[in-house]
């Protein structure tokens, strides 16, 4: 049995004419421990996804399950982290991290409250900003505190919703970097949601792409099978990195394009920054000119 499993989930919005079928027939199953990154083109349907795990949402059809259990509503067992931080700006880092706590341990005596707020805020590297209000630190800060705070509360997964897209890449390296590692302390299963297909692969054990909207679907999977740590100066020589990298590209851009036949629109490709071999390009538009 799968640790948390999508069968055949599909949803909508809104009714009528204004019914927009947002994702179908979403089939899924992540292992307890495993990281898997879904990488999705904008307005596909990814922060849907992520609401119908967390229980914010629910499904038309289908179900949702964590260990073999349909998914009633938000819990502790789901860590999430947003994009926007949303941490409470009248509190402290201390503070916003200890309103998780409170939540999920009420019972706790003040003295291991207080161990547990300080070991997951030097987990982020932030003990030196624990008294300091969101609007004092920087955006990767902030994130950090939301990474804390979601991690604070022991959940058995970890949702993120594109948590590192509105940072710099210096400071999303970084914290790509932190993400893994504690992964690999902490031990959670993690789900990360994003645009960027060399996050996916620096960070993850998967990679499933999610096609276009409307009526987005999970694409095939692919397996990243480098060692970790993995270093994006050193893993960018990688031969097979760059193989990956085309392989997802190339399935991106296929279901891109046939959107874009079938209905006409034009869809924003994740973010790629691909390194090509050398005639890649045309290699492709002739292949798809055959076909
Ligand atoms: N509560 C809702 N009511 C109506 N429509 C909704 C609702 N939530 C999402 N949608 C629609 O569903 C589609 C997918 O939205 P969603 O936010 O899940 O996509 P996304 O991939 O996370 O977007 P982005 O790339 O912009 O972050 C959009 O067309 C959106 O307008």
């Amino acid at each position: 049995m799968a640790f948390l499993e999508l069968k055949g989930v599909s949803k909508s919005f809104g009714t009528g004419k204004d019914k927009v079928e947002v994702l179908k027939d979403i089939n899924l199953s992540i292992e307890e421990g495993e990281f898997l990154a879904i990488v999705g083109f904008t307005g596909s349907g990814k922060t849907t996804l992520i609401n119908l795990i967390n229980g914010l949402e629910f499904p038309d059809e289908g179900e949702v399950l964590l260990n073999g259990k349909p998914i009633t509503g938000p819990g502790p067992d789901r860590g999430v982290v947003f994009q926007n931080y949303s941490l409470l700006p009248w509190l402290s880092v201390y503070q916003n991290v200890k309103l998780a706590i409170d939540e999920v341990y009420p019972k706790a005596s003040k003295a291991e409250k207080d161990e547990r707020i300080r070991k997951y805020v030097e987990m982020v590297h932030l003990s030196h900003a624990i008294d300091k209000k969101p609007t004092e630190l920087s955006g990767g800060m902030r994130q950090r505190v939301s990474v804390a705070r979601a991690l604070a509360m022991n959940p058995q997964v970890l949702l993120m919703d594109e948590p590192l897209s509105a940072l710099d890449a210096l400071t999303r390296g970084t914290l790509q970097e932190e993400i893994v590692k504690i992964w690999g302390e902490d031990q959670k299963t993690c789900l990360l949601i994003t645009n960027d297909v060399d996050e996916g692969i620096i960070m993850a054990d998967r990679i499933i792409p999610l096609t276009p909207g409307p009526r987005a679907t999970l694409g095939p999977e692919f397996k990243v099978n480098f060692a970790r740590p993995r270093v994006i100066a050193e893993i960018n020589k990688n031969p097979e990195y760059k193989h990956l990298r085309n392989e997802i590209l190339e399935y991106l851009i296929e279901v891109g394009a046939n959107r874009k036949a079938e209905g006409g629109e034009t869809y924003t490709l994740p973010d790629l920054k691909p390194v090509m071999p050398t005639g890649f390009f045309s290699r492709f538009m002739k292949s798809k000119k055959r076909a």
